[in-house]
């Protein structure tokens, strides 16, 4: 099966600081891809040149064979995006936001069963300015989703949840992929990744360290020796 998301040589510039030096690396169907990195490794600025929102200096992103960058309204209704700031619009109420966005794919989702899947039948009324951090996460989630898309992308899903919402959200994703999606998300949890991750992806500096399956990469240690080995800070 050809691979969803396929990332070569990429290179991002902001200033003087270099960002992405030269990033390759794939992500499959039905798998879980996470990235991790120190902060400021460029794990963000790579998940955006793969999302369509940012533009690289050089290299080349292909998601479901298309370049994001120049990709249209059918490519975009295929690919989830949940941001870390969620980006949701403050006065929507959740499970009516959901079913708007629902009908803007051609085949959603059952809303009320993914709402109830991330518990947001609990606040579904709720304005999104009143909610909590982890609830506004578990709505963003959720609006990721809805459109039942091929290619999902999400930055650190589970970050800041309690631990009941994280279980929930680690079965959400791993359906998500036994259902045959690729996912690429972000994390600092090794635990998330761990649990829930087919493949690893560690990025430090702005290069890809490590890049294979969560067994490959890890050899029988803990994922947490392995990434600290490879991540190691150079005394200043
Ligand atoms: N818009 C921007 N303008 C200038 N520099 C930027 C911009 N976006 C990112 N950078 C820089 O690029 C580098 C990579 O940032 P990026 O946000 O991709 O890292 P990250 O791995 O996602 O970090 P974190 O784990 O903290 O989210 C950092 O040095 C950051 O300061």
């Amino acid at each position: 099966m050809p691979a969803a998301v396929v990332v070569t040589d990429l290179r991002k510039q902001f200033g003087s600081v270099v960002a992405l030096d030269g990033v390759t690396w794939q992500a499959e169907p039905g798998r879980v891809t996470a990235v991790l990195g120190p902060n400021g490794a460029g794990k963000t600025t790579m998940v955006e040149c793969c999302e369509g929102l940012r533009r690289p200096d050089s290299g080349t992103v292909r998601v479901l064979g298309t370049d994001p960058w120049h990709a249209g309204a059918d490519h975009r209704a295929r690919v989830g995006v949940m941001l870390q700031d969620g980006g949701l619009p403050n006065s929507a109420r959740p499970l009516a936001l959901l079913h708007h966005l629902a009908q803007m794919y051609a085949a959603p989702r059952d809303v009320d069963g993914l709402a109830s899947q991330l518990g947001i039948d609990r606040f579904a009324g709720t304005a999104v300015r009143r909610l909590s951090g982890g609830q506004r996460q578990r709505v963003a989630l959720a609006a990721a989703l809805v459109g039942s898309p091929d290619v999902v992308f999400l930055d650190e899903p589970s970050a800041g949840l309690d631990p009941h919402a994280r279980l929930d959200v680690w079965d959400l994703v791993r359906s998500v992929a036994d259902g045959g999606a690729a996912v690429v998300l972000t994390t600092h949890s090794f635990e998330e990744a761990e649990r829930i991750a087919d493949e690893i992806v560690i990025v430090a500096d702005g290069r890809v360290v490590a890049h294979g399956s969560r067994e490959e990469i890890t050899a029988g240690r803990s994922l947490e020796n392995v990434y600290f080995e490879l991540t190691r800070r150079s005394p200043r």
